[in-house]
């Protein structure tokens, strides 16, 4: 099985789940790391199984993501599988059902197996903490409670948590 994982990254969060994610692939499967930047629909379609990374974005996964999956080929016996890092502690399920939806949509379309998707908290860049404070209307005391609640994320149990995933997944 040629196993592809991709992904889109600003601050370098949802890269330290894809390369997590990409050792454990490795242990069973030829997997290759590549930057959403860096791949081709005619590439894409060349792999068994692809991973697909990205942060959220305003509830939202990023828009070149969903470029990447409006654009992906068809191609038959082909699986996929999301990973999406955000900075709020947790989301639920139902949330992470609208999200995860760009992907399960592009699936279908295209006749890919969609098998599930990773998420976990990862630190907001510094630089969007004032704006984002502001957008939300949080107080400081309860900002700097959430900002002390995602310092280190991803941390070694989200990216434990990403290798599981992996391995129940090629189980
Ligand atoms: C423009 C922008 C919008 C964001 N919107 C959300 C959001 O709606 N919900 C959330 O939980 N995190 C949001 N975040 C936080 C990121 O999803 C989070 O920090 C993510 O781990 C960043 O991943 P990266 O380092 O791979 O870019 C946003 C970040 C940016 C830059």
């Amino acid at each position: 099985m040629k196993v592809l994982v991709t992904y889109f990254s600003q601050s370098g969060n949802t890269e330290k789940i894809a390369k997590a994610i990409c050792e454990e692939a490795a242990k069973t499967s030829y997997t290759d790391l590549k930057k959403l930047e860096e791949i081709t629909p005619d590439m894409v379609a060349k792999y068994d199984c692809i991973f697909m990374g990205s942060p959220l974005h305003s509830g939202s996964l990023a828009a070149p993501v969903k470029e990447c999956l409006s654009v992906l080929k068809s191609t038959s016996g082909q699986q996929m599988a999301g990973f999406i890092t955000h900075m709020a502690p947790a989301y639920p399920e139902q949330d992470m059902d609208a999200f995860e939806e760009p992907m399960k949509t592009a699936c279908r379309e295209k006749g890919i197996e969609y098998r599930g998707c990773f998420d976990c908290q990862g630190f907001l860049a510094e630089a969007m903490h004032e704006p984002v404070q502001k957008k939300l209307g949080i107080d400081d005391e309860t900002w700097a409670g959430m900002v002390k609640q995602m310092t280190g994320r991803p941390n070694q149990e989200d990216v434990d948590n990403a290798k599981a995933f992996v391995s129940r997944l090629f189980a």
